[in-house]
């Protein structure tokens, strides 16, 4: 049954309290806002000083804090570097980095009896770095997981390149330019990365979801429709164009921005990527060729995500 408590009116039998507990209680409260406070005022200054001696990375019991460098940082992500956290004796020895989670995560799966499925989430606000993150674990065990004598393997060669090409070819199609960030994910991903028992990478499966469909049809002021829409009307080649009914130096209403070029606009590297996933140059040619019978938008529209 539902009981409903009316305000003002006081259950018979439960003691009535007093002023000064109220105010006690309201004290505690404060106190522990103001912990909050200064606790949170006391990592960010933490975090800030490391980020000005360069370190990007911070741990902070078993999450790692990854700061944006908005800066090409080269040297903390070279190979070698990847192969010295997957090499090391004793992880929490090396400085906090995403390869130490990274590491963290495949020794868990190694060191079970049976094993067990190991989550990596990455999170943060638009800009935080998520798909930097993401594209930098998918590099790692695209590395490590096929480093032993098989390497050589022909089929696990190829699902580390796939593994790779899905980036270029998901950020064509579901990243968009926003006032936040050239290269914004406008979708939520489930990456998962299958290996088998001796721990090699022997398949992968992106589920994606939440796409915002509407940036389509309409985007907000100074923000960009998804890349790939830019990629073609840019890059594609003359006999392209002809190929797949796209008129020449058109103007789209539906494609502000045009004017800025960035470098995700790199149709070729959308292309292969495709062709290596196994998107032959017949099925690209029906994804980007335009229908004359109905609107280009929404011809594109059903392509990208019929
Ligand atoms: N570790 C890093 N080193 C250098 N540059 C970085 C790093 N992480 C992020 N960046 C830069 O910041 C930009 C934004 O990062 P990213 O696209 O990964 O953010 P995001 O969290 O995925 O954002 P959104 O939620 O909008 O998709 C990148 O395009 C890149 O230029």
């Amino acid at each position: 049954m539902l009981k409903i408590e009316l305000p003002g009116k006081r259950k018979r039998g439960r003691p009535k309290r007093r002023f000064m507990d109220v105010v006690r209680e309201d004290m505690q409260f404060l106190c522990l806002h103001s912990q909050c406070l200064i606790l949170n005022l006391l990592v960010l200054k933490c975090l800030q000083a490391r980020y000005l001696e360069n370190k990007f990375y911070t741990n902070a019991g078993c999450t790692l804090v990854a700061v944006n460098p908005f800066k090409p940082v080269p040297s903390l992500y070279t190979l070698k570097l990847m192969m010295e956290y997957h090499k090391a004796p004793q992880l929490q020895y090396l400085r906090p980095h995403i390869f130490t989670s990274a590491e963290q995560a495949y020794r868990n799966v190694q060191s079970q009896m049976e094993p067990i499925n190991q989550s990596l989430i990455v999170s943060g606000e638009s800009g935080a770095g998520k798909t930097w993150t993401s594209r930098c674990l998918m590099k790692f065990y695209a590395t490590v997981a096929v480093s032993s004598s098989l390497k050589a393997h022909d089929t696990v060669e190829r699902i580390e390149r796939r593994v790779l090409d899905s980036n270029p070819v998901m950020e064509a199609f579901g990243n968009a330019c926003t006032l936040w960030n050239n290269n914004s994910s406008r979708f939520g991903k489930y990456i998962q990365l299958q290996l088998n028992r001796s721990q090699q990478l022997v398949g992968a499966s992106i589920q994606t979801y939440l796409l915002e469909k509407t940036r389509v049809a309409n985007q907000p002021v100074n923000e960009r429709n998804f890349h790939i829409f830019y990629q073609i009307t840019k890059g594609a080649t003359e006999d392209e164009r002809l190929k797949w009914n796209l008129p020449c130096n058109s103007l789209f209403t539906w494609l502000p921005n045009t004017e800025r070029t960035l470098e995700e606009d790199c149709f070729e590297v959308t292309k292969q990527a495709m062709l290596h996933l196994g998107i032959s140059s017949e099925t690209q040619n029906q994804i980007f060729k335009v229908n004359k019978d109905i609107p280009v938008s929404i011809h594109l529209f059903i392509y990208l995500f019929d």
